[in-house]
């Protein structure tokens, strides 16, 4: 079984995935992959200097997402040009691991499944809800302020899409006990083979 977890920025996917983990699923966390494996990528660096100027790279050569955020986040071609150059090997990664462990039990956070049409990848799609104060808030703890939260949030697939689009959404403004029942309940319902949405 190979879940694929998306929802809106901050709605608390990390939090749902490590739930799954915490029940024996094996955890991908794309995001932790683009930071960890992909932007460290020579080339990776290399297309991103002679994009956009080695003020995007920190003084050691690795990137410096902050302001590489600044930039894609505003610039819709630059970020279509790095989606470009990170997807396609952030792809790559999923299936070797998935063809390392093609019986495990997965649960891949993905935060652009449905705005880069992955649906195709999983069994199963869960989506990770919150009001929008609930999400605004739980970024500002974060650091994130209103404004750079909402840059981002506009780039994505609204989260009520996201909502009509999954087989089961999680709904996360309450206490995270209340998300781990929500997590348990399907993990029992999945495991009984009851998988309707
Ligand atoms: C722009 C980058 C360097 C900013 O890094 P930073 O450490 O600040 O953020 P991080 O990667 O942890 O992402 C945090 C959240 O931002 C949002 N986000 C990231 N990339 C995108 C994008 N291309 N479009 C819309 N939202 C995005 C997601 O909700 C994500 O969960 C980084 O996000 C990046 O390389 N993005 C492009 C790769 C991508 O599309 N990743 C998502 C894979 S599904
Ligand atoms: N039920 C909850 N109760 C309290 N805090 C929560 C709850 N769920 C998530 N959080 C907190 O809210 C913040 C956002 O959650 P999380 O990182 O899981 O969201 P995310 O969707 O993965 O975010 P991003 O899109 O930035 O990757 C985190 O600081 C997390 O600890």
């Amino acid at each position: 079984m190979v879940i694929g977890l998306t929802g809106g920025m901050g709605c608390g996917k990390s939090t749902a995935a490590n739930l799954f983990k915490e029940l024996g699923y094996r955890l991908v966390d794309s995001d932790a992959l683009v930071r960890e494996h992909i932007l460290v990528q020579p080339e990776v660096r290399a297309e991103v200097r002679r994009a956009w100027g080695a003020e995007m790279l920190n003084d050691d050569g690795s990137i410096d997402r902050k302001r590489l955020a600044a930039k894609v986040f505003s610039d819709d071609e630059a970020r279509i040009k790095l989606e470009n150059w990170v997807h396609p090997r952030l792809y790559a990664r999923w299936r070797e691991l998935l063809r390392a462990e093609p019986d495990s039990n997965w649960v891949f956070e993905v935060p652009l499944l449905f705005e880069q049409r992955l649906e195709n990848w999983f069994d199963f799609i869960v989506c990770v809800a919150s009001s929008a104060d609930v999400q605004l808030a739980r970024l500002s703890k974060r650091g994130i302020s209103h404004a750079l939260a909402e840059q981002r949030i506009s780039k994505q697939l609204p989260l009520a899409r996201k909502i009509d689009s999954a087989d089961r959404v999680l709904w996360n403004d309450g206490t995270l006990s209340a998300l781990r029942e929500q997590v348990e309940f399907l993990h029992a319902e999945l495991s009984a083979g009851r998988n309707d949405a």
